[in-house]
């Protein structure tokens, strides 16, 4: 198996990739193809980190995971697809959320890092991290039809922050569950962080360091664009950081807690309803307004009879606030003290980040449902499709 790897990279290149650990953080669609390159090349150790499962939805792009291992962590399923491929692998699995309480201490383990995952506050988390404990980091992202890679903090290039010294509105961060992805192009980008962490070790190509390489499924394009290299001014990694520990990633960029199934913590208790409470409320023929805040495409694939789809994207265009007062109108028209609205997403967290702006523009009572469609799917209708 490690025979092309020692003729291209000779024998002193095959023992660089044995002794080199590296960690992966998130094992779907990006770190599996990330990962099984690096088992497959030799690298001697990897971690893996994630806190989810797999699920039947992830299949057509996390190709490592089967449908044997529905419902188990990703990165034991991972861990064994890689095992089978090399069995002289070392492996260690966090079955954690990477978060500024564990980043550090997993870092410190490992000489390169892989962002496979697939959120801005772990990106910047990520980033931090990596600067803080002067490891380098190959990030990799894919949206779409869209592929991007580039190494962060490797020698005097930028890192992350330098380039993006904040996070962007978290109405504007397109993600998978948005838009979509097709599955090999994240297959394509996974592939090629392998290879980006393969020259590092070897010192044998070229990194791509304070470059970007984009690639373009439709129009089957490469295309790489020098970025602007490390600023002196930058917060973490210029002369003069302040930022030298860890922070709360969720906050700093606007964001729910990322509670995969509770979705808590930007909106108090009373401003959350349970999928049952919504049912009742449902069946007793409450006056209410339910809006589903999904995309569009997620809506077509399955919704609440009941709702009305407003995109949390579109909640504070103008021709959208009319429309929503509109609705309200007819719902709240005949002064039913008990009329509501109730916004619902995916998992619960969107919904949240509506709650406020639909307060504000209707100046009623709003409620999120807590947990959302999953949690409708698990608590009240099991027939009702996840994905
Ligand atoms: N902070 C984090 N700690 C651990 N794992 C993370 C973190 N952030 C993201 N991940 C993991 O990164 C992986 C990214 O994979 P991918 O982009 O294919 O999305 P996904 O979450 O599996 O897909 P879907 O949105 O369809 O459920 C996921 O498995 C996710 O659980």
């Amino acid at each position: 198996m490690y025979l092309i790897t020692w003729r291209l990279f000779s024998f002193p290149g095959q023992k660089r990739l044995k002794k080199a650990s590296v960690l992966v953080v998130g094992c779907g669609g990006l770190g599996c193809p990330a990962a099984q390159y690096m088992a497959g090349c030799g690298i001697g150790r990897i971690g893996l980190v994630d806190y989810d499962v797999v699920e039947l939805s992830n299949l057509h792009r996390q190709l490592l995971h089967s449908e044997f291992n529905l419902g188990v962590p990703k990165v034991t399923s991972l861990a064994q697809a890689l095992l089978r491929l090399n069995s002289s692998l070392k492996i260690d699995e966090y079955n954690v959320q990477l978060s500024s309480a564990n980043a550090l201490e997993i870092f410190a383990k490992y000489d390169i890092i892989v962002d496979a995952s697939d959120n801005v506050a772990t990106r910047y988390l990520v980033n931090d991290a990596a600067v803080l404990s002067g490891r380098p980091l190959v990030s990799g992202g894919a949206v779409g039809c869209e592929g991007q890679l580039t190494v962060y903090n490797y020698k005097d290039g930028p890192c992350y922050r330098c380039l993006f010294p904040e996070p962007p509105p978290p109405e504007t961060v397109s993600n998978c569950s948005d838009v979509g992805v097709v599955g090999p192009v994240p297959g394509c980008i996974g592939v090629l962080q392998a290879l980006q962490v393969i020259h590092i070790i070897t010192e044998k190509g070229e990194v791509a360091s304070g470059k970007l390489l984009l690639f373009d499924g439709v129009s089957f394009t490469f295309r790489s664009i020098r970025l602007r290299g490390k600023s002196p001014t930058c917060k973490i990694c210029g002369s003069e950081p302040t930022i030298t520990q860890l922070m709360d990633y969720e906050q700093f960029c606007g964001l729910p807690a990322n509670d995969k199934d509770s979705g808590l913590n930007i909106l108090d208790a009373s401003e959350r309803v349970s999928p049952v409470f919504l049912e009742q409320a449902i069946a007793k023929k409450l006056p209410l307004l339910l809006i589903d805040v999904r995309s569009p495409v997620e809506f077509e694939m399955c919704r609440l009879p009941e709702s009305t789809n407003i995109p949390l994207k579109l909640l504070n265009k103008e021709e959208t606030v009319d429309r929503l007062k509109e609705m309200w109108a007819t719902v709240a028209g005949n002064q039913n003290a008990e009329s509501r609205v109730y916004l619902v997403c995916r998992r619960g967290n969107d919904s949240q980040l509506g709650v406020r702006r639909v307060q504000n523009i209707l100046k009623c009572q709003v409620f999120d449902v807590k947990g959302g469609l999953h949690a409708w799917s698990r608590d009240v209708d099991p027939s009702f499709p996840i994905y």
